[in-house]
Parts: structure tokens; C-alpha cells; sequence
């Protein structure tokens, strides 16, 4: 079993989901007059069990419709590509009308990034940041977000370590794929934290930056981050929005959430995860599902033949794809 960890204030907010099944009960809703009460709301129609072959995975617990939505998610920790740092939230990532001081689209977004941005103002990220541009990397950006939620005590140093892949192969994959850029990722962990010092951050208050903190929280953003791509508000048939979400083409940034890390890659999935106008996530039924049936999005462009596929399953995330597809040679 795995340690018990304190998983924070963000965390509660990601695992919004079983609020969202839960929250509205009839003493939410005083009854002018004495009526049969509403039947209670279904509960989420998903767990999180073990599959065969693949960790954990996400399953149906009951019959689901063709364009149901199975429930939304908040992330752990998100942030915008550097390119539109300016012209997306700082916070939820929707696009800002017009370029504002603050950065954030409403007070919300600035009430809810207080406890990371406090700790981000103190410090010049240039150096840091100029890195990522030229190396051309978008991860580290989510630890250097994920750092300054701990240092702020908003989150947990384990916030992310119950995403670890469950299987020992995959792990053994994922070190052979990580080892290549082992020297680089030592190398942004030593910029981080020399970055936080020449701020006046003390070393007590860095304990965690370690090294393998770093690498260890870098392998699981890796494997779990999703693209978030948003498709605007015109898009709530099922079928439009499944087309947009390939179309959208540029992503705004980069989040990690927790339940929808438990879904398990198909190359012909039957949910998909879509985004209309900041980082909810939305997961929806692509087709009718059973009770029991395993829940599998899609990480990458379906359309690639089966070569393509594998290589860029293999390459970028450390797996050698079992679905169906895959199996039968498509
Ligand atoms: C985002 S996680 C999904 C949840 C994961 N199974 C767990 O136990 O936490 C991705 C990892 O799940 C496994 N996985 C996902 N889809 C797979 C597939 N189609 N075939 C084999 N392994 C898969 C791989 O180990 C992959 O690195």
C-alpha cells in the first residue's frame, strides 16, 4: 500500500468529481411546499480498479451512452505555453480578450493562484524560462509551477506520486527512455534551484528540490500531462467536438490531473477528453459503453498507421500499445 499523503488544497479541488456527483442534495434547495423528494443524483459511473496488462485503469460501473459526459476534472497543476503567456490566463488558460496587467481573466483565477504566483513574483525566471524556449521544453515549466505551490504550502512535495505508472516493465521502460536525458534534467533541477536561492529562498525551505525530486516529478508529468486544447463553446455535439479536438491543433498549455490519469491509452478509444474554454477537462463517451467495460482514451493521433503509433507510444510515453487495434495489426 502506499504511504497516506496530505494531498492539499489543489488536490480536493481536482477531485472535484465526486462533489459534482454529490453536491446537490434536497437540503441545498428549501421546498415551498411538502413534495416527494428528488430521486438522489446517480453516482460517477467509473472506478479506478487493475487491468490485466496495463496498471490501473478506469472502468464503466454501469451501461453509458453514446455522447454522455462521465464527469469533469480540475487539474493539480497547469500552465500556459510560453508563447501565449500573454493572451491566456495565467491560471485556467482561457483566452484573455484583451492583454491585462494582471495576467488572470477574473478574480477567481487570481484568488485561486495566490498561493504559487506569491512565491513565482519573488523570483526573476528569465534565465529559466529562456531555457525552456530554447531547448524547446514545456514540462519543466509545470515543475517550476508544482515547486512554487510547495514552497507556498498549497501543495504537497507528493502531490504527484500517486501517478506513478503500478507496473514494474513500464517503470523499467520509462528509466530506459528517461536515461537519454538524465544529464538534461539534472541540469534544470540545478537551474531551479539556483534560481529560488538567488531569490533569498532559504535551503530549509528547499529540502524537497532535490534531484530526484525533480527527475521523479518530471518522469510523471511525462507520462501524465495532457495538451490542453481548447475548442471554444460551439462545439457540444458530441460529434463536432470529437472533430474539433483533433483540428485544434495548437495546444494553450500543458496540465496534469488526477482521475483523468488513470485512463488508459486505446487507439480506438471509447472516450475522449475535451476542453471547451479553459483547463476543465470534460471525458465523454465516444460510443455506448457496458457495465465493466474498460474506459481508454486516445494520447495520440489515431490516424498514424500502426508503425507511427508505436513508435510515438514507445518514444513518449514508455509503453508498447495492447489495445485491440494494435493486437490485430491495424
Ligand atoms: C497515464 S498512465 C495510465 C494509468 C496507468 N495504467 C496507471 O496504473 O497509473 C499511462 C501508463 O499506463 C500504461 N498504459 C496505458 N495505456 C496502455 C496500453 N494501451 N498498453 C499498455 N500499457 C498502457 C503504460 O504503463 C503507460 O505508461
Amino acid at each position: 500500500m502506499p504511504p497516506a499523503v496530505d494531498l492539499g488544497r489543489r488536490c480536493a479541488r481536482a477531485l472535484s468529481v465526486t462533489r459534482w456527483f454529490s453536491a446537490t442534495t434536497t437540503s441545498d434547495y428549501p421546498s415551498p411546499s411538502p413534495s416527494p423528494s428528488p430521486s438522489p443524483p446517480l453516482p460517477p459511473p467509473i472506478r479506478v480498479a487493475l487491468t490485466e496488462s496495463a496498471g490501473r485503469g478506469v472502468f464503466a460501473t454501469r451501461r453509458i451512452g453514446a455522447g454522455d459526459l462521465l464527469h469533469t476534472a480540475e487539474p493539480l497543476v497547469a500552465h500556459p505555453s510560453l508563447s501565449l503567456r500573454h493572451s491566456v490566463c495565467y491560471f485556467c488558460l482561457r483566452n484573455l480578450k484583451s492583454e491585462t496587467n494582471s495576467g488572470f481573466c477574473s478574480d477567481e483565477c487570481i484568488d485561486q493562484s495566490k498561493g504559487f504566483y506569491e512565491a513565482e513574483k519573488k523570483i526573476d525566471w528569465s534565465a529559466f524560462d529562456d531555457y525552456c524556449r530554447t531547448q524547446g521544453l514545456k514540462y519543466p515549466l509545470l515543475v517550476k509551477r508544482l515547486a512554487c505551490m510547495v514552497m507556498s504550502g498549497e501543495a504537497s512535495a507528493e502531490i504527484l506520486d500517486i501517478l506513478q505508472p503500478a507496473r514494474l516493465q513500464s517503470e523499467t521502460i520509462i528509466r530506459h527512455v528517461l536515461l537519454s536525458s538524465l544529464t538534461q534534467m539534472e541540469e534544470e533541477s540545478r537551474l531551479m534551484r539556483s534560481t529560488f536561492s538567488k531569490a533569498g529562498f532559504k535551503d530549509e525551505q528547499m529540502n524537497f528540490l532535490t534531484k530526484q525530486w525533480y527527475t521523479g516529478v518530471l518522469a510523471r508529468i511525462r507520462i501524465n500531462a495532457f495538451r490542453v486544447e481548447l475548442i471554444g463553446g460551439l462545439y457540444e455535439d458530441l460529434f463536432l467536438s470529437a472533430a474539433a479536438s483533433v483540428d485544434a491543433g495548437a495546444a494553450v498549455g500543458n496540465a496534469v490531473y488526477m482521475l483523468p490519469s488513470f485512463y488508459n491509452h486505446d487507439c480506438d478509444p471509447n472516450v475522449h477528453i475535451l476542453w471547451i474554454d479553459n483547463t476543465t477537462a470534460r471525458l465523454k463517451a465516444l460510443r455506448e459503453i457496458e457495465a465493466g467495460e474498460e474506459l481508454r482514451i486516445c494520447y495520440i493521433d489515431a490516424s498514424m498507421d500502426h508503425d507511427a503509433r508505436n513508435a510515438l507510444l514507445f518514444n513518449g510515453f514508455g509503453f508498447v500499445c495492447n489495445c485491440l487495434r494494435c493486437s490485430s495489426g491495424d
